[in-house]
């Protein structure tokens, strides 16, 4: 008795710390198959004993609240679900009612409450009892009505999430989480559960409704599929659903099955509940199920396999990542050779040492994971340095998650944002190649370089493989670098990065050294401040970045893979070549001053701000006039010409 006393009191904490990170930090220690196998272990224990500890997570939903978020009690209380994988308890569980059966969604639960038909509180589950208000969050979810014609009281409920297809881009520019999210969900509940509903907003939030709780003055007869369609004609999202019997639920519960595949938001398995609503309502709860509703997991089709090695993945926030590369299997209609271990702790769980015999299956029949570890040796090494760069490693701890970290500042895997600027549109104007397959690139050590981008083609094999790419997309990105190649001095200048120099500063100063790029790069200080709109640090900075050893190896790199075309060489008289202009006064003639700067340029010449020795001419309609720049010129001799004049030169 002692000894089952002690097991479960050792489960209850396993499984309570994985529960604070999982709905607490939205990060996962162990994988839902670990979780509920051990949940499962001390159920049994519990029915053993007839002890439940009071802490034990099998009478809690969720966790209790901790975030800076305000709370609010439930209304009702929110319970968690009954469930099972067997689908003749499934369908012994209905008997001989009419059932709604859909997608058991993966995301937060959301209860929204609305009044004279506004949109007036959104609350999550938090641990049942209560939940953190979200309201302003929930008003730029994507599909949220904000009024409905319903102008009575009205509370329902309803998943928060996100869908795969948006879940890889928008994790790809979240900069500023030290961690990235593992899954769709953990980003959903991140996103929902912010101080600042701007970031929610970026985040393409869905919501689906599944249940109403209140709508007052509403006949539904009785019927919980009267309840949703009427939601739907008041303007919400539904969760997918079907009507059944006990002479349809397999079929139907296999119907599932075979469209998760097409279903791009996440989904743990099917809700059944009674369309009876007095009837379910009757039956009651235990202390964390309502008896009107059962959850179908899916039966995770589980492989025995071999690990083979760890690739350690490298990320923009520094982060080091292990992936398990293992013999190839079968899962779920694929086959599949690689999952994400997601951070130390997890792989210090698992004990994984390379040629053990691993468990995997696809959670949520999609996202390959690691469900266990038979053969524990746990020997894989912990890299001291960054697969990328090679720089020392450090291991942090992040709310008891340990994750391994590139400490080096000039690592190449933090310098994305430079790659995909090359390849932007006004820079080298690679299409096809996005963020991620840069990320993923860096990550594997085939891109160390700007230059390296050229070769591309060399690393066709990896990337055909990757997800989004195929034969026919990597043909297209192959010849849209080749054309690349072919470019010129502002495109260039443009992609170096270098701070404050935009399109249009890259524009003047190319046009200013006359598009050679020697001369370009060899600008000194003070040819740059000369020209209009160069400031004196875009100038320091622009002629730091040339002198740097390590960015003349880029550049030169570069220029060994690229043609420069001289472009936008006028086919203009160059009458103005070595002439320097200054221009003062009002003009009347032309538009302005700039124009007349244009010409000038265009012939070769060179206008500048002030008079010096190196002047030619001073434009100036006023020739008695007593500025500065008019004395100066007279000074030193320099022809004062009025616009008349200027024009007269041009031809
Ligand atoms: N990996 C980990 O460390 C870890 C930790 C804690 C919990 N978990 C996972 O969470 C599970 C328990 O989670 P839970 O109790 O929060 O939720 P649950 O999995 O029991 O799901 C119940 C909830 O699903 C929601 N839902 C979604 N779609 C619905 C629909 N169509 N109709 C009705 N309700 C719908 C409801 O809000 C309901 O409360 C565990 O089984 C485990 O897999 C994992
Ligand atoms: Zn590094």
């Amino acid at each position: 008795m002692d000894n089952k006393l002690l097991l479960m009191r050792e489960k209850v904490e396993i499984l309570n710390k994985a529960a604070k990170s999982y709905y607490q930090e939205n990060n996962e220690i162990m994988s839902n198959i670990e979780y509920d196998k051990i949940y499962d272990e001390l159920l049994e224990l519990e029915k053993e004993t007839g002890i439940t500890l009071s802490n034990s997570p099998t009478i809690h939903v969720g966790y209790e609240l901790l975030s800076n978020l305000p709370k609010e009690r439930h209304e009702k209380v929110m319970l968690s679900l009954d469930k099972t994988k067997d689908i003749v308890t499934l369908k012994d569980w209905l008997g001989k009612k009419e059932g709604v059966l859909s997608w058991k969604l993966d995301g937060l639960t959301i209860v929204m409450t609305y009044l004279d038909g506004k949109l007036i509180k959104a609350v999550t589950r938090g641990n049942g009892e209560i939940g953190e208000v979200i309201t302003n969050n929930a008003k730029v979810f994507t599909n949220i009505p904000l009024s409905i014609p319903y102008k009575g009281s009205l509370i329902l409920r309803g998943e928060a999430v996100i869908r795969y297809s948006d879940f890889e881009k928008i994790n790809n520019v979240i900069e500023d989480v030290a961690s990235k999210y593992k899954n769709p969900r953990n980003l959903c509940s991140g996103s929902v559960r912010q101080l600042n509903n701007k970031i929610t907003a970026e985040r393409n939030v869905n919501f689906f409704a599944f249940s109403l709780v209140k709508a007052d003055g509403v006949d539904f007869k009785n019927s919980r599929i009267s309840q949703i369609n009427w939601l739907k004609s008041q303007g919400f999202d539904i969760v997918e659903f079907k009507q059944v019997n006990h002479l349809n639920i397999e079929e139907t519960v296999i119907w599932f099955e075979e469209h998760i595949i097409e279903n791009d938001f996440p989904s743990d398995g099917l809700v059944l509940t009674y369309d009876d609503i007095s009837y379910g309502e009757s039956l009651g709860t235990t202390a964390k199920f309502p008896r009107d509703s059962i959850a179908f997991k899916w039966r995770d089709e589980i492989k025995e396999t071999h690990l083979l090695e760890i690739e350690w993945s490298a990320s923009r926030t520094g982060l080091i990542n292990p992936i398990a590369i293992f013999e190839p299997v079968e899962l779920e209609g694929t086959t599949v050779s690689r999952a994400s271990v997601h951070n130390l702790s997890i792989m210090e769980g698992l004990e994984l040492g390379i040629g053990d015999i691993i468990n995997v299956y696809k959670a949520n029949m999609i996202i390959p994971q690691i469900s266990g570890n038979l053969t524990r040796s746990g020997s894989v090494h912990v890299p001291e340095q960054c697969p990328v760069c090679g720089g020392k490693t450090s291991i942090k701890n992040e709310n008891d998650v340990k994750v391994l970290y590139c400490i080096n500042d000039d690592c190449l895997a933090k310098q994305i944002k430079l790659f995909t600027h090359f390849v932007s549109r006004d820079a080298m104007n690679i299409e096809g190649l996005s963020e991620a397959t840069i990320e993923k690139l860096i990550a594997k050590g085939l891109i160390k370089e700007l230059a390296d981008i050229f070769h591309i083609e060399r690393y066709k094999e990896e990337i055909v493989k990757m997800e989004g790419f195929g034969e026919k997309s990597f043909n297209k990105l192959v010849s849209s670098v080749n054309k690349s190649e072919k470019t010129n001095t502002t495109r260039l200048l443009y992609s170096l990065g270098i701070p404050n120099v935009g399109l249009s500063n890259a524009k003047l100063i190319s046009k200013r050294f006359k598009y050679n790029w020697d001369a370009i790069e060899s600008a000194t200080y003070d040819d740059l401040v000369e020209i209009d709109g160069i400031g004196e640090i875009m100038a320091d900075t622009y002629v730091k970045f040339f002198n740097n050893e390590k960015k003349k190896v880029i550049v030169k790199d570069i220029l060994k893979e690229i043609e420069l075309e001289v472009v936008e060489k006028s086919n203009v008289e160059q009458i103005f070549e070595n002439i320097n202009f200054v221009i003062t006064g009002s003009v009347e003639q032309f538009k302005n001053r700039d124009e007349i700067k244009e010409i000038i340029e265009e012939r070769g010449g060179k206008v500048t701000g002030s008079v010096s020795a190196k002047t030619n001419y001073l434009i100036n309609n006023d020739n008695l006039s007593q500025s500065s720049k008019n004395k100066k010129a007279k000074e030193l001799g320099i022809s004062i010409v009025t616009e008349s004049q200027f024009i007269e030169m041009l031809r």
